[in-house]
């Protein structure tokens, strides 16, 4: 038997437990260039724990999921930030979980419209990139350099994503 989860709208507000989301905030703007170009400054902050860590700048082609989907595992990363932003007004679902006792609780599922990234903060549990719809290629910004930067935790109850549409 599969536990439904929700799926709520993205707004930083209900991020806000989980890391920042990244999206053209008035409140950040810096006119520069002569006033040909806005900067929304400092959205959100990369964070690379450790010796010899580094922030990095990937690429990532996600193809969409299909739905149902299960929800059987989380991950998170102890050692650094992970940003998802879509190149193109790309929709995408954005899994995330409280932290109980070193594992996490029920996730929470948010729909990020066109327009909207996200960064998880250091070892905020989330699901790997869900793009929707079509393939959609992300600017990722994370950590690289030595030590374990990755857990994974397997549910032993299913949750499901019943749909999500594009
Ligand atoms: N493995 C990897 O780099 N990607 C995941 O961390 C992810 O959150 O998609
Ligand atoms: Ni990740």
């Amino acid at each position: 038997m599969s536990i439904r989860l929700a799926v709520e709208p993205l707004t930083p507000e209900a991020f806000r437990p989980f890391g920042t989301v990244i999206a053209p905030d008035p409140s950040t703007v810096r006119m520069i260039n002569g006033g040909s170009t806005t900067r929304f400054h400092a959205l959100a902050e990369a964070e690379a724990l450790g010796p010899d860590a580094k922030v990095i700048i990937s690429l990532f082609r996600g193809k969409p999921r299909r739905f149902p989907y299960q929800v059987d595992m989380m991950e998170r990363h102890p050692l650094g930030s992970q940003s998802f932003s879509p190149l193109g007004h790309h929709p995408f679902l954005v899994v995330v979980a409280e932290d109980h006792g070193g594992t996490p609780a029920t996730p929470r599922v948010f729909r990020a419209e066109g327009g909207q990234g996200v960064n998880y903060r250091p070892n905020v549990w989330h699901h790997p990139l869900m793009a929707l719809g079509e393939e959609t290629d992300f600017l990722v910004v994370d950590r690289d350099g030595p030590g374990n930067n990755l857990e994974e935790y397997s549910y032993p109850a299913l949750f499901v994503i019943e749909e999500a549409t594009p």
